[in-house]
């Protein structure tokens, strides 16, 4: 049972201090949702953890050894990113070989199954494949090789909705196959929802949410009704977000017991795209 961990990382580009203290820990066996809005360094953490980018202060452990400019701890962490790494007159079959030699005990038969489900020619130059079809590729390689850790940053980026759909369940296939951990940093928050049983949310340089997916939901409701009523059943909760339509009022509260039944209001679940959007409009707004 393998552990990486973040302690203390920073990473300033220039004045722009993107990361300025970043503690996390991805452990054996989980799918992890890295969620942020736009520029909030997502990539840039998931580059430090493959030693891409060095950090400008803390550490990565890889089972309590130092990962940055380590090989050997390098060679248990994979990360597909939107970069292109291959030379463009290569063939898709060349990429999967080189894959496959650098990391070792390539999963062939799998990668053969996801060539013939997703329909990408192994003989097709990198050149003359399209977004979608680019990420398929990285994306085989990304669940072939024979690493604990995955990060993928933006894995969809291109696929069309039938293909998204294919990933996600392949995924899922291929990690009840050979357990492993994924990190998935992504926008497309509802549609990875069902997956991942724990949450960060990385915002203003730090991880404002380490969480527990059912836990984080389960502690979230929304609280509709007349905007006197509502308020008085809020009014000692964490409100995260406040919305008048009419005269309804809606609200989003978090850490709610389980208890949490007031009269006079209609009280429901949250999903994870409202409850993120609600999260870190409460952080822009602090
Ligand atoms: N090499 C670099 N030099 C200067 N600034 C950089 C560099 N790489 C990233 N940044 C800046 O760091 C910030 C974080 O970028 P990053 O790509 O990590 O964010 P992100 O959360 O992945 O964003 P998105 O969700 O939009 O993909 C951005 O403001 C970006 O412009």
């Amino acid at each position: 049972m393998s552990v990486i961990e973040v302690q203390h990382l920073q990473k300033h580009f220039g004045q722009k201090r993107v990361l300025e203290d970043v503690n996390l820990s991805f452990a054996s066996g989980h799918i992890y949702a890295l969620l942020g809005r736009n520029g909030v360094g997502k990539s840039t953490l998931l580059s430090i953890i493959n030693n891409r980018v060095l950090p400008t202060a803390g550490d990565v452990l890889y089972d309590g050894v130092s990962a940055i400019e380590n090989e050997a701890a390098q060679a248990h962490i994979y990360l597909m990113n939107d970069l292109n790494y291959f030379p463009s007159d290569k063939r898709v079959s060349w990429v999967l070989k080189m894959v496959g030699m650098l990391y070792g005990d390539f999963d062939w038969q799998l990668a053969a199954h996801l060539q013939q489900v997703f329909k990408l020619d192994g003989q097709a130059k990198i050149r003359s494949l399209s977004t979608g079809q680019r990420t398929i590729m990285k994306l085989i390689c990304a669940l072939c090789v024979p690493v604990d850790f995955v990060l993928l940053d933006e894995p969809v980026l291109g696929l069309d909705a039938p293909n998204r759909e294919l990933f996600y369940q392949e995924l899922l296939q291929a990690y009840g196959d050979r357990p492993r951990t994924f990190v998935i940093a992504t926008h497309l928050i509802e549609e990875i929802a069902r997956m991942i049983d724990h949450v960060f949310v990385l915002a203003d340089g730090r991880m404002q949410v380490d969480q527990d997916a059912d836990a984080l939901l389960n502690s979230a409701r929304t609280v509709t009704g007349t905007p006197a009523a509502v308020e008085a059943a809020i009014a000692h909760q964490h409100v995260l977000r406040r919305q008048q339509v009419g005269n309804q009022l809606s609200a989003i509260v978090m850490d709610v017991s389980q208890t949490f039944q007031p009269a006079a209001v209609e009280v429901g679940g949250v999903d994870l795209q409202s409850l993120f959007i609600a999260l870190t409009e409460e952080q822009a707004n602090a």
